[in-house]
Parts: C-alpha cells; structure tokens; sequence
C-alpha cells in the first residue's frame, strides 16, 4: 500500500450545476454574487439551462470523475478506507464547507484538492483557493482546524492531452482534407488573463502550449491548420474579453474557404453546459447555416488515462509534501507549473488582499495554525 502521508484525504473541487429547473435561478445568483454580471445575461444563461430540463452534466460528469479518481488511486496503492476522496463544489451542492466538515469528522486534518480546472487563472485557481480559505475560516470557528493543499495545474499532463488528441484525429477522419482545428475555451476578461499566473497571460499562454502539444500529438504528416477560440462571454460589452468568440471564427473559416473543422473544447475537463450549449448547441447551428462541416472533439475528463494522470499528480504531491524528490513530468511548455501558489497568482483584480488558502502567503487567520511544512514553489 503506498500511502499518501502527510494527506488523510483527497478533495474533488468543481463548480457545481443545477439539478432541477428551479435550482438554476439560485444556483446563478451563487456564481454571480458580486460580479457585475448584467442580468440580461443571468435570464439569457438560464435559458440555456432549461433548454436542458434545468439539469447541469456537470455533476454527473464529476460523479464519473470521482468514481474514475477512487479507481485509479486503488491501483497505484492508496488505502481509499484509510485516505478517503470526496467531491464538493464552489455553487451547488456538495458544498465544500460542508464536505470538509465531513471529512474533518471523519478525522482528516490535512486534504489534497484536486481542481476541475486545467489552467491557471483567476477563476480556475484563486477563486477556488478563495473559497477554501473561506471554508478553512468557517470550520477553524467551529473549532476544526484543516489545511488544504492543491495539486499543480495538469494542462501539460499525457492524461489531459492524449484523449484530446486521440478525438481529433478521429474527428478529422471524418472531414475533407485540408479540415482546420479550432480549439475553444472559456472566454475572460483580458484583463483577467493579464493577470494570471505569476507573471500574467498564463491563461492564454498555457492554453497555446496544451494546443501545440496536443497537435504535435496527432502524427499527421501535413500539421492541420489551428486556431485559439473563445465562448462563453459574460461581462458587459464595455468590458474587453478574449476574442474570437466561435461563431464568428466559423464565419471566418467558411470565408476563407476551409473544408470543414474539428471544435476541440480544449478548456474544458468535460462536458458541461458551455460545451453541450455553446458548442454542441450555438456553434454547432452556426456551422450548419453556413454549410461548414463541423464535429465537436471530446473532453478528457470521462478518460481513464485522465483520472490516472490525475492520480499520479496526489501520490507526486504528497511524496513532495514529504520532502521527497518525485519526477515532475509535463508534455507542454517549459516545465511544471508550481505546486505552492507565489504571492498574487492569479491575482483577484476586485479585492486583492482576500485570503485564499494553498499559496506561500496563506496562514489560518485564527486558532492554531497546522503547520506548514510546503516546498518552495517551484519557479518556471
Ligand atoms: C475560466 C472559466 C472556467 C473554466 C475553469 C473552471 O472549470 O473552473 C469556467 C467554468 C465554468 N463556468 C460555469 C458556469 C458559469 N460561469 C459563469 C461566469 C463566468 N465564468 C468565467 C470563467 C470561467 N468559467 C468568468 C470569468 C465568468 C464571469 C463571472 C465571474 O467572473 O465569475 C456563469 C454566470 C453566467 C454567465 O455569465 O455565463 C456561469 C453559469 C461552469 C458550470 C457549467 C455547468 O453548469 O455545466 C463551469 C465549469
Ligand atoms: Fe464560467
């Protein structure tokens, strides 16, 4: 049994989704608090909700997921009765504050997370942080003192990129020759992006560097033609947010003259409501109107060799945690990415200073501090 020490459990941590029609209304007032989001937009995002019976993929895709990571824990050794896994959400329920109530119950004092998320970013990393950190405050008043730790960011990770590549070269099969790739993400404000990662632009950077990967990936003799693509805008038009958005770069390609296209959702883990609506949905409409053929990649994240990457990086973390030396594999960029967030990672552009757990700068404002024992983060 190899063992997970110094974590007693192990953190599924996603976004969360509605379940019923008259969960969506709350459950987009939980994402949106705060946000400046006009609400024209909520009553038009809602509307996408409804248009699928009001329930989300999203949980079901994590339950398959944490089912998937409980596998593969088994089979690299991990005692899933003594280093349990659970699943909890920033917007519905499991609530993370919840579910680390629970754990802390069932007597773990330190808990790995593992995030839903690929890439570094505001809203992929601090705002999860944020909401541990909020969590940790809560529980630390009732008197349960937790730390929690997160894996590093899994982008550049065979797991993550091999399905992807796999459902493209499947998907290209189908198309005439010459087909492009467009890759699509969630859009961001620029200025989000501006400000992600240590130095800033990690969000567009490592998306770049996961596209290069995933197309060196594919073995074709002629490289197809790629693009980075966004969906999925939200703030006011006023705001700048990362452009082009799909449809109009559907428009473009069918303007330019190319044969077909493969819409690989290279942001996303699974399949949630921006793929399934935004793409599968919008885009998809858009491309037959246009009379450009089009089929959509799949997400990694129903992949075995997904929850196996994912796997590998809490044993590697917790083997690091106990001062040991682990190889770091990544397959895009220049190196991994970091296990312990620097100060302002991923800064949060509204209120700077809100604590977020998991960085160099994080102590639990009150009671005793479990203590820290992380390495230094490891700089690219
Ligand atoms: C980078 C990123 C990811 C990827 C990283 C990750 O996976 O975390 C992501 C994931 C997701 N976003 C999701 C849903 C929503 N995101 C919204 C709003 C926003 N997302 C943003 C960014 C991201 N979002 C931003 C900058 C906003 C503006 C408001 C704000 O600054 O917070 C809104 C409000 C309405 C709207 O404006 O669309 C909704 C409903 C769901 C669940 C889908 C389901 O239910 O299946 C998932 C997985
Ligand atoms: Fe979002």
């Amino acid at each position: 049994m190899s063992s997970l020490k110094p974590y007693d459990a192990v953190l599924l941590l996603s976004f969360g989704g509605p379940e019923a029609p008259d969960e969506v209304m709350p459950f987009l007032e939980n994402v949106t608090r705060g946000r400046g989001i006009p609400r024209e937009r909520l009553l038009e995002v809602s509307e996408h909700y409804q248009h699928f019976g009001g329930r989300s993929p999203i949980n079901d895709e994590n339950r398959l997921l944490l089912a998937n990571l409980r596998e593969q824990l088994a089979a690299a050794g991990v005692d899933l009765e003594t280093t349990p896994v659970y699943w909890g959400n920033r917007n519905w329920a499991p609530f993370t504050t919840d579910v680390l109530r629970e754990a802390h119950e069932a007597g773990a004092r330190r808990v790995l997370a593992v995030v839903t998320s690929a890439y570094p970013s505001y809203s992929g990393c601090r705002q999860y942080r944020e909401d541990l950190a909020e969590a940790l405050v809560t529980l630390a008043h009732e008197g349960r003192s937790m730390r929690v730790d997160k894996i590093r960011h899994y982008f550049d990770q065979d797991g993550f990129l091999q399905p992807i590549a796999d459902s493209i070269r499947e998907g290209l099969g189908s198309l005439p020759a010459g087909s492009r790739i467009a890759f699509v993400t969630h859009s961001i404000p620029d200025a989000m992006d501006d400000a992600s990662g240590p130095d800033g632009n990690a969000y567009t950077t490592t998306h770049r560097q996961a596209c290069e990967a995933v197309v060196s990936r594919l073995g074709l003799d002629t490289v197809p033609e790629w693009d980075l693509v966004y969906c999925s805008r939200s703030g006011p038009p006023s705001q700048p947010w990362l452009e082009p958005d799909i449809g109009d770069h559907l428009a473009a390609l069918k303007q330019a003259g190319a044969p077909g296209v493969v819409c690989v959702p290279i942001g996303f883990v699974s399949d949630h409501m921006e793929v399934v609506f935004d793409l599968d949905t919008e885009a998809l409409e858009i491309a037959h109107d246009l009379d450009l053929p089009f089929v959509r990649a799949a997400t990694s994240g129903r992949a075995a060799a997904f929850a196996q990457t994912l796997a590998a990086l809490v044993v590697e973390r917790a083997a690091a945690e106990r001062g040991e030396n682990p190889d770091r594999p990544s397959k895009a960029g220049p190196g991994p990415w970091h296990d312990v967030c620097p100060a302002g990672c991923c800064a949060n552009l509204r209120n700077p200073d809100k604590p977020a757990a998991c960085g160099v700068d994080w102590v639990l404002p009150i009671d005793k501090p479990v203590q820290s024992g992380s390495p230094a983060p490891v700089s690219r």
